[in-house]
Formats: structure tokens, C-alpha cells, sequence
């Protein structure tokens, strides 16, 4: 087991992202409130097989819907998050959303990288959490399209494996843009995207979120899910924060063909590198500490080979990113 340490966000940010000028000032103890959920839906519930699911480093698909915020909290992020509107970009799945906005609030930061909120969810889970070492996997923020009637974000699994929607906004104040999942699993959406069909109602979940503040955590690589268009013009703010497992071993889903569509062409391959720097060298360091005297060479070069075939393949995506196509299963 390689316990990965937290990689910080790096020392230098990347062009074109000025900080906030004004913001409050993140306060765990005031700020905070974290509540455990009553359910979790597991990966065997939505479908998936037992081969897949060892593949996982958890066998939990989503929860119910949990508090993470108060109510000075939410408005706090709700402050910040208004405040980062005017930077939203759109891609081929979300008509209007802030990545990286990391880099440009300090109470965002703090809060994405809180060690309180990432232990908390790990527990949630039953999974030791690191907050995403892509720091645009951090504090995602979606805003409502303009447009009414035109989905917040497509069907679709994220390219990251563990990861929490939050309530910005309080859903309570609009028409539609419901957090909605299926309960199937993402090979059965494919096909029925494929054959032109969206998913049956019956099998359409939509969580119920009591106020802002409230999130769900998910394997957002295996959970299928959807935000819904509004139904009248109308605010709807969520943030979804990323986080990978602790223990490096596990093998590393992160989709770079898919990162490389969604983040600037100066952000998208040097964030890449660096996670995959990071996760080979916590990787070698297992290694390091643990007891090596063995006879046996075949073991010893496989640890060794692993990695460098690790980077190899990564080094691979770097170079041919850009061919594929943003990869979602339609507007239902
Ligand atoms: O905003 C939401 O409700 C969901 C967003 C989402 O799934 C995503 O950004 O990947
Ligand atoms: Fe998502």
C-alpha cells in the first residue's frame, strides 16, 4: 500500500487566472457541517458485476443526499461562487462552468483542500481520500445555461473516480435542475444511447436535496448521472469537488483525452504530467519503504517495470490527446 501524502497545488498558477479581490475567509468551525448520510446506493445496486467492482477501490456507487455546509457556509460559496461567474467557459457537455477556480479563491481552496472535510468523506466512503491532485479536478463549479430548457449537463460519467455534487444554490428556489442518477450501470446507458433511447424514467433517481449546503458523494467514474435543465429562467449554482484514493496503488483513472477537451491547451497536459509524476513517485517510495531482500529478481523487476510502463502509457496519452471526441450518453 503506497499512503500518498496531499500534493499541494503548484507554487506557480498557470496563466489567466487573477484572484478574487474580495471574499470572505473560509472558517471550518463556522462554515462547516458535516452530517453523515442515512444511505448509500452500492455498485452491485446499480448492476455492476463482481470483476468490476474489484477493479474499484470501493464498492460504493452514491450516497443520499448529506450536509457538508451551513447555512453561512453555503452562502459564503455562494458569494465566492457568484463572484467567479464572469471567468465560466462552456465545453461539448456544460453549457457554462469555472474550472481552476482554485487558483483564483482562497476560501475555494481551502475548503476543496480541507483535511476535516476530505477524512470525513473517506469514512463516508470506506476509502482513504486524497483531495484530486489535478487541481482542475478541484472546485468545479456549474452554472445554469442561459438558455431555459437546455440541460446544466449531459448523461454522462466523470472522468474521475471519487467525487461530491454540492448545492450552491438552494434548489428550492427553481423550476427543474435536478442532480439526477441511473440506476443501471454505464454499460446499459451506452446501449440505449446507442439505439437513440434515453433512459426510462423508472429508472431515473433524483435525490432529494433539502437546501444548499447538501451534496452527494459518488464514483462519479461509475455512477451515471445528469443535472437537468430549468424549467423558468432561474439561479442553480452546484460545485463538485474531485479526490483520488490514498493508497497510489490503485490503478489511476484519470480519462486525459477527456481532461485535454474540457481545460485550456496550457493547463490540460502540464496538470496531467504532474499527477502522474506524482502518483509514480509515491509509487517508487512504497517501494523504498518497504522490506526489499528477496530472491526473487522477477518480483523486484515487476515493481520497477510497472511504474515505467506506468509513465510510458501516460507519457503516450500526453502525445496523442486531441483525436477523440468529449464522450457523453446524450440530453435524455
Ligand atoms: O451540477 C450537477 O448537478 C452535476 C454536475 C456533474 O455531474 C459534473 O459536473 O460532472
Ligand atoms: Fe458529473
Amino acid at each position: 500500500m503506497a499512503e500518498a501524502a496531499l500534493l499541494e497545488l503548484p507554487a506557480v498558477p498557470p496563466q489567466g487566472y487573477p484572484p478574487l479581490e474580495r471574499e470572505p475567509a473560509f472558517d471550518p468551525a463556522r462554515h462547516l457541517q458535516l452530517e453523515r448520510p442515512d444511505r448509500i446506493t452500492t455498485l452491485a445496486e446499480l448492476g455492476y458485476g463482481a470483476n468490476e467492482i474489484a477493479a474499484c477501490p470501493s464498492d460504493f456507487g452514491i450516497t443520499s443526499c448529506f450536509r457538508i455546509l451551513s447555512d453561512e457556509g453555503a452562502a459564503a460559496l455562494l458569494e465566492v461562487c457568484r463572484a467567479l461567474a464572469p471567468y465560466a467557459t462552456s465545453s461539448g457537455r456544460i453549457p457554462r462552468k469555472v474550472r481552476g477556480a482554485v487558483f483564483q479563491s482562497k476560501f475555494l481552496r481551502d475548503l476543496c483542500l480541507s483535511r476535516e472535510v476530505t477524512d470525513f468523506l473517506g469514512e463516508v466512503a470506506g476509502l482513504k481520500l486524497l483531495p484530486h491532485s489535478i487541481p482542475h479536478h478541484l472546485g468545479h463549479i456549474n452554472l445554469n445555461p442561459l438558455e431555459v430548457g437546455q440541460n446544466v449537463d449531459k448523461w454522462h460519467v466523470d472522468t474521475l473516480r471519487v467525487d461530491y455534487v454540492l448545492f450552491v444554490t438552494d434548489p428550492a428556489t427553481i423550476r427543474g435542475g435536478e442532480f439526477q442518477f441511473f440506476k443501471g450501470t454505464k454499460h446499459e446507458i451506452a446501449e440505449l444511447h446507442r439505439d437513440g433511447k434515453a433512459p426510462p424514467p423508472e429508472r431515473v433517481v433524483t435525490p432529494r436535496i433539502p437546501g444548499p449546503g447538501y451534496a452527494v458523494l459518488q464514483q462519479g467514474n461509475m455512477v451515471v448521472h445528469r443535472a437537468a435543465a430549468l424549467k423558468s429562467a432561474g439561479e442553480r449554482i452546484t460545485m463538485v469537488n474531485g479526490y483520488v484514493p490514498r493508497d497510489a496503488e490503485f490503478p489511476d483513472y484519470n480519462r486525459f483525452d477527456q481532461i485535454y477537451h474540457a481545460d485550456p491547451a496550457h493547463v490540460a497536459a502540464s496538470e496531467y504530467a504532474r499527477h502522474v509524476a506524482w502518483t509514480g513517485r509515491e509509487r517508487l517510495q512504497a517501494f523504498i519503504d518497504q522490506g526489499i531482500y528477496t530472491e526473487d529478481r522477477a518480483a523486484l523487476a515487476d515493481r520497477l517495470e510497472k511504474v515505467a510502463d506506468y509513465l510510458a502509457r501516460a507519457g503516450a496519452d500526453i502525445r496523442n490527446a486531441g483525436a477523440g471526441k468529449l464522450e457523453h450518453f446524450g440530453d435524455g
